[in-house]
């Protein structure tokens, strides 16, 4: 299997090199890319580490070399929020990026599955998938939001509420990637009970969880440990799948379009992406309010990606 990070060099494509060198099966290939010039040396870094994962680096203005035989594509280049902003704001700059990026993904690996971490994730990854369709190459299964981050917050934030181990902790979180698009379904985590106030309060916090690490930055920039982290847990779930496990996460796909036609939801993966993408069962009244009321928002976003996207 090769899996190549695009924005290698940034903050979150470090933690998330080193967690790949560490965690990919024996035998993989790694590739890295990003413009900044340290990016080769990012990987010579990397490949002192003693497992049998090769890594390569690649920087300048073509990501060819290390898009080419890829499994897997994770781009998390762009710029990130700082306080004051929030991730619409970096439409202006990082939708031109994305833009760019999956047409060349289209070109030299359009069998890939691609994961787009890039901010605001409503928008450019209907971007992504206009590219694609111009190019001839979309297929729904193999292009991801990757929204991992919510859940891992999710888990965390209810096992330290509660006291729980988060091994113990599993919740779903559906809807989009920014403010009230991210909707965890706490009526559903087995195991432990919410009263009102504690769901509403949960669920602002998990919501705004982006803004609270961008805040405490302090103009340093937004997550990119936890998100290094999520983004491995993610490209390794892709991998598993793609090796014939049954693996299950939720992510940003295109789906049946019953809410929006890119919606956050859990995903069975397999050989070709996407198996199968799975109901995410009943929701509580507040849920079911929460849901409705982001769908205009959401929709706005998908279809500010889809107008960039297919523009000239
Ligand atoms: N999906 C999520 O849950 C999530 C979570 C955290 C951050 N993000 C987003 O991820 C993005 C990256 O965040 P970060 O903290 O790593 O930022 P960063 O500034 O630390 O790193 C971004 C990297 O992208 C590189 N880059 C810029 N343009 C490029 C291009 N055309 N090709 C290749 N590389 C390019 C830069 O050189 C830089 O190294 C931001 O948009 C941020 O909002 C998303
Ligand atoms: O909040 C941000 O800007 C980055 C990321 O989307 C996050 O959720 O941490």
């Amino acid at each position: 299997m090769k899996v190549a990070v695009i924005g290698a060099a940034g903050g979150i494509g470090q933690a998330l090199g080193l967690l790949l060198k560490l965690n990919l099966p024996a035998g993989s290939a790694l590739s890295l890319y990003d413009i900044a010039p340290v990016t080769p040396g990012v990987a010579k870094d990397l490949s002192h580490i003693p497992t049998d994962v090769e890594v390569t680096g690649f920087a300048g203005e073509d990501c060819t070399p290390a898009l080419e035989g890829a499994d897997v594509v994770l781009i998390s280049a762009g710029v990130a929020r700082k306080p004051g902003m929030d991730r619409a704001d970096l439409f202006n700059i990082n939708a031109g990026i994305i833009k760019s990026l999956a047409q060349k993904v289209a070109d030299v690996c359009p069998k890939a599955l691609l994961g787009i971490i890039t901010n605001p994730v409503n928008t450019t990854v209907p971007i992504a998938a206009e590219v694609l369709k111009k190019a001839g190459v979309y297929d729904p299964k193999r292009l991801f939001g990757v929204t991992t981050l919510d859940v891992i917050r999710a888990e965390t934030f209810i096992a330290e509420a509660k006291g729980k181990s988060t091994q113990d902790i599993k919740v779903d979180v559906i809807g989009g990637h920014s403010g009230v698009t991210i909707l965890p379904l706490l009526s559903q985590v087995e195991g432990v009970s919410f009263t009102d106030e504690e769901i509403a309060s949960l669920t602002t916090r998990i919501q705004n969880a982006g803004t609270e690490v961008v805040e405490a930055k302090a103009g340093g920039g937004s997550a990119t440990l936890s998100m290094g982290q999520a983004a491995a847990r993610f490209g390794l779930s892709l991998i598993k799948g793609l090796q014939g496990e049954d693996v299950i996460e939720c992510a940003y796909v295109q789906g049946s379009g019953d809410n929006a036609p890119f919606f956050a939801q859990p995903v069975k993966l397999g050989k070709d992406g996407v198996e199968a993408i799975l109901d995410y069962g009943s929701i509580s009244a507040f849920e079911q309010k929460a849901l409705d009321d982001m769908l205009p928002t959401l929709q706005g976003d998908i279809e500010k990606g889809v107008e960039f996207g297919q523009a000239e």
